[in-house]
């Protein structure tokens, strides 16, 4: 078998995993090197052209003292984020079946802060998603003061709108049927909307009763995707908080069930779900041209947060 050209890059190992259809690329940057640039993620997460993704995960070596792994979240569009739940979840089988660890309990530091995830059976996870931020300014959203509920003016439109962080920002709205909501047209125009400065995962809402609702969620960077793990919980919070959801929730997503729990203000959430391992794979990166080699060599590896 002939190497790889020289203008060939290296081979990165993959597995591609999902949680409820929430799809991910998930890469163990410990054994391997791993140094991707935005675009290059872009062409990963293509569903034609690459291997295609809502998100790649990267598990690293912890950054904190008190913590088994770092865990680094790309979106689609190739921004780096804060928060990913049903990656959550995926991160903590992926690390169990690479035998990079053998706890059942793994705390892992995330952009978002640390979260702590417990590996149950069956592939089943829960995961801390820690206390939900409703400061405006800390989500970030624009508004003079925190409300329940934010009236906003889309393209001459004007709703009701929650807002909540999870680690990363959620706009959520109540909606009488998922099925027939707006998704493909306010999702858009609320992720980039001027008062989410960093843009936002907006979540359609439909409260069936007080212990189960359904939901669509369009994501930042992603776009619509079957499942969000930090969406779902970010809707709890933003039910319980309008006086419509109790304290355990099962959510239904269209890729299935996640059951979230919330004790109220100051508590976490507490998020419980399926994960799945679907292939294993390797696929040939593009050599790094000269240019950007002696550029790399002159940078601090960057952690890019925005394409
Ligand atoms: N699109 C999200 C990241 C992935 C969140 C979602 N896949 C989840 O399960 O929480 C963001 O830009 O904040």
């Amino acid at each position: 078998m002939t190497g790889p050209r020289r203008s060939q890059g290296p081979l990165l190992s993959f597995t591609k995993m999902h949680g409820l259809g929430n799809d991910f690329m998930v890469v163990d940057a410990i054994s391997q090197p791993f140094r991707l640039r935005p675009d290059m993620i872009r062409k990963l997460a293509d569903r034609h052209f690459g291997v295609g993704f809502d998100q790649l995960l990267v598990v690293e070596p912890p950054g904190l003292p008190d913590v088994d792994f770092r865990y680094r979240i790309f979106n689609a569009d190739g921004s780096e984020v804060e928060q990913c739940g049903n990656g959550a979840r995926c991160f903590a089988r992926f690390v169990r079946d690479q035998r990079l660890t053998n706890r059942r309990v793994i705390r892992v530091q995330t952009a978002g802060g640390v979260i702590e995830l417990r590996i149950g059976r069956e592939g089943w996870v829960t995961v801390n998603m820690g206390v939900p931020e409703l400061n405006p300014a800390a989500i970030p959203f624009a508004a003079d003061s925190r409300q329940v509920v934010y009236p906003i003016d889309v393209n001459g439109q004007l709703l009701d709108l929650s807002a909540v962080s999870m680690g990363n920002p959620h706009g959520v709205l109540l909606v009488d049927d998922v099925d027939t909501a707006p998704v493909a047209s306010l999702g858009p125009a609320l992720e980039r909307h001027p008062r989410f400065p960093a843009r936002a995962n907006i979540g359609f809402l439909q409260v069936i009763d007080r212990g189960r609702a359904r939901l669509r969620v369009f994501e930042r960077g992603s776009g619509e995707t079957l499942a969000c793990g930090s969406g779902a919980c970010a809707a709890v919070v933003a039910g319980h908080l309008r006086g419509l959801l109790d304290n355990r929730v099962r959510i239904t997503v269209p890729g299935g069930d996640l059951v979230i729990e919330w004790q109220g203000e100051g508590a976490p959430v507490m998020m419980e779900g399926p994960t799945a391992r679907v292939f294993d794979g390797q696929i040939r990166l593009p050599a790094e041209s000269p240019q950007r080699r002696r550029g790399r060599r002159q940078t601090v590896r960057s952690h890019d947060r925005r394409p």
